[in-house]
């Protein structure tokens, strides 16, 4: 099952010798994290990411091993953008001799970077940006000007105190003429002593939700006075300006300009399971260990993982925490493929890479905030305690809802997806994951045909209700839509629904990626049916827990709806004699899942009670204040008993 979640063999080997490296090496520690001051922690953060910059050179790790290290350090930082934006935008965007200049110099980590795109004003809307980068001809340059305070760039990780470099997002100006948003490579601070460039202002957007988490990462504010840079820094691969100020478009799609946000989307579904399967181990193995009611003749009393309540809690995360990974996986193969046609320039998949990239970042990214929150519920009091390690894993995790797109303005980009894909099928048939929108007439005509608990075992079964169900609803805002006159307008009245509509089609995704994987890839009939459990067990969690769209397009019956849930809570019986298998099959060290309530060897009260002990507080009997605070208090004789 290791090599299952991992992918193969090879990989699991790959970050199984990366997570040790980390977890032995006492640079890494990071128990002490929550007790730091920012100034301390964020300093602690830069030293370990030069310790691993030191270590990928030093052991000449691959980059797959360095990505491995960097997300087994486990603490967001300036690199992040480095390597995850920074670097792909200039790939994606930059012409070969942009690639030539910067790219060495980018790897090799002589200019750090940074993804400069949102401001105070705006962040979904890009096009709103207000950034100028005026041409200037007579010194071949472009002024980079924030013209107004909503025009600052606000967010931007690493740029506070950290990069060198940033690809900043402007309104392009030529003349007086505005040619759309683009990108440019400026830099921000010296070489030589790392002070911020003349007409910079530069400062921290000051501190995050959470406190030991994302505080490590200095989110930055930036401002421009009229700063000059070379012509050759725009990004050109989209759109050139030549040096008479002559603005042309190649044949690329401006959308390309959008493509780093496509790779990084990519990459958070990757990741999702990674936040939620750590979170579902915790909350499994504690779950185990603890014990509440239920004792007869002095025995021992019940697990709690042994309620059903519990199990349908708990269960569906842990399913869903492998369907993430698989569809993580299967949504890289996506990429890679439809990055290997851009650079051959063929574009014909790129609309629906946005659409998967964006759905599926929304979908597994709000999943797994909600299911990392009810994981520390279902840990009970001792899941509000950050040694439990849920608190800070939660508060590093929600913005990935809105970072990298807004889920719901990322859901709106599915739902144009699938409302020009209806709207073409007279002449043009769907393919890939919209196949299915090219079978409209069975799936809108026939109706479920599950007669018995039993019957739900199906793959077909349940892949056509999923099918059903999202074409029945996709069909249906098209249907609305077209009685407006006006299409934005109708676009903007049905945005809920079509909202709910995209969430359908996500899902449909995920599961049919689930089953995919399921007829293809697995190694081991026991790990084939053990997976085949939790296949299941997510596929009818989303049935029950969405029955009400099933049952109002009029693909099931109540019955129908209510014979699904009665399988669900019967394999819920079938994962639970696997559930410390199924979270061990994550490998996660206890350094990484940095949780007393999660240890893998269960050894939770006597750890706990130790922990409490190191808390500064603790010091000491008398802690500072009491004496000033409190002792007064105490002995004042105040008239009345009531203030
Ligand atoms: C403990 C365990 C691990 C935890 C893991 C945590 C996760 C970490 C994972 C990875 C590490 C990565 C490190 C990064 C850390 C995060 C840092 C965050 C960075 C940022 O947030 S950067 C800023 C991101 N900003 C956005 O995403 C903005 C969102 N807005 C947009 O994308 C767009 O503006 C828009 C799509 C909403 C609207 O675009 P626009 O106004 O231009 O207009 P439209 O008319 O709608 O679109 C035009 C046209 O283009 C198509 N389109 C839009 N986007 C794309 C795209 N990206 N690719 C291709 N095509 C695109 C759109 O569909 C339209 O097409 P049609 O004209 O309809 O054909
Ligand atoms: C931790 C973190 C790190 C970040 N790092 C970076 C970075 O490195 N570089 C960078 O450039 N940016 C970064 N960002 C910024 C991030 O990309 C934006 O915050 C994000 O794109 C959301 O945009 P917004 O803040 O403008 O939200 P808004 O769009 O203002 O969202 C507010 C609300 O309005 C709703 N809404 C907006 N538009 C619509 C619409 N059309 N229809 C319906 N509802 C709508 C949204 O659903 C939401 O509920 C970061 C943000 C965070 C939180």
């Amino acid at each position: 099952m290791k090599v299952a979640w991992a992918g193969s063999r090879e990989a699991f080997q790959v970050s199984d010798r990366m997570a040790k490296l980390v977890a032995n090496d006492p640079v890494f520690e990071k128990f002490s994290k929550p007790m730091l001051g920012r100034k301390e922690l964020f300093k602690n953060t830069l030293r370990k990411a030069a310790y691993a910059w030191k270590l990928i050179n030093d052991l000449r790790l691959t980059e797959e091993e360095a990505k491995w290290l960097r997300h087994y350090i486990d603490e967001p930082n300036y690199t992040d953008l480095h390597w995850e934006m920074f670097v792909p935008a200039i790939e994606g965007q930059g012409t070969k001799e942009q690639k030539k200049k910067w790219l060495p110099l980018a790897q090799t980590m002589q200019i750090i970077g940074t993804y400069a795109q949102t401001e105070l004003g705006h962040g979904s809307n890009v096009q709103g940006l207000e950034t100028t980068a005026t041409f200037d001809r007579q010194t071949d340059e472009f002024v980079m000007h924030s013209p107004t305070l909503t025009s600052s760039k606000w967010w931007p990780g690493g740029m506070a105190k950290v990069a060198t470099h940033a690809i900043v997002y402007a309104r392009l100006i030529i003349d007086g003429l505005f040619h759309g948003v683009h990108g440019f490579i400026v830099q921000l601070r010296s070489l030589e002593d790392h002070s911020p460039l003349p007409g910079l202002t530069l400062g921290d957007i000051g501190m995050k939700f959470g406190h030991g988490t994302y505080n490590t990462m200095d989110n930055g504010v930036l401002r421009f006075d009229h700063v000059r840079i070379p012509r050759n820094q725009m990004l050109m691969r989209v759109s050139q300006v030549t040096k008479e100020g002559k603005y042309a478009q190649s044949d690329v799609p401006r959308q390309l300009l959008y493509g780093t946000m496509v790779s990084v989307r990519q990459t958070i579904v990757a990741d999702a399971s990674k936040a939620l399967s750590r979170a579902v181990c915790i909350a499994t193995r504690y779950s185990v260990v603890r014990r509440q009611f239920g004792s007869r003749n002095g025995g021992p009393e019940t697990q709690v993982i042994d309620y059903k309540t519990q199990q349908s809690r708990l269960f569906p995360l842990l399913a869903s925490a492998y369907a993430f990974r698989f569809v993580g996986e299967w949504l890289k193969s996506l990429y890679i493929d439809v990055k290997q046609r851009l650079e051959a320039n063929d574009f014909s998949t790129l609309p629906e890479t946005h659409a998967c990239t964006a759905g599926l970042k929304a979908l597994t990214t709000a999943a797994t905030a909600d299911g990392i929150e009810e994981c520390r519920k279902l840990c009970g009091g001792h899941g509000y305690l950050i040694s439990s390690g849920l608190p800070e894993l939660f508060a590093f995790y929600v913005p990935a809802c809105s970072y990298e797109g807004e889920n719901v303005v990322m859901m709106l980009q599915v739902a144009r997806f699938l409302v020009k894909t209806v709207s073409n099928l007279g002449y043009k048939q769907p393919v890939g994951t919209a196949a299915y929108l090219g079978r409209v007439t069975p799936l809108l005509q026939n109706n479920c045909a599950v007669q018995t608990a039993e019957d739900w075992l199906n793959p077909d079964a349940i892949l056509e209700a999923f099918e059903a169900r999202a074409a029945r609803m996709v069909i249906g805002c098209g249907e609305r839509l077209a009685m407006f006159e006006n299409p934005e307008e109708g676009f903007a009245e049905l945005s809920i629904d079509l909202v709910e509509a995209s969430l359908a089609h996500c899902q449909l995704i995920t599961v049919s990626v689930f089953i995919q994987k399921l007829n293809h890839e697995i190694p081991g009939n026991g790990v084939k049916r053990s997976l085949e459990v939790l296949c299941y067990v997510y596929a009818l969690f989303l049935l029950h827990k969405h029955q009400g769209d099933f049952l109002a397009t009029g693909y099931l019956t109540p019955k129908q709806a209510s014979l699904a849930n009665e399988q669900l809570r019967t394999l819920y019986s079938k994962v639970r004699p696997n559930a410390i298998a199924f979270v061990d099959s994550f490998n996660h060290m206890d350094h990484y899942l940095c949780s007393v309530l999660g240890r893998y060897d269960g050894n939770v009260y006597p750890k706990l009670y130790e922990a409490a002990w190191k808390d500064p507080l603790n010091d000491s009997d008398i802690v500072d204040g009491i004496q000033q605070y409190v002792q007064p208090i105490l002995k004042q004789k105040l008239h009345y008993a009531k203030l």
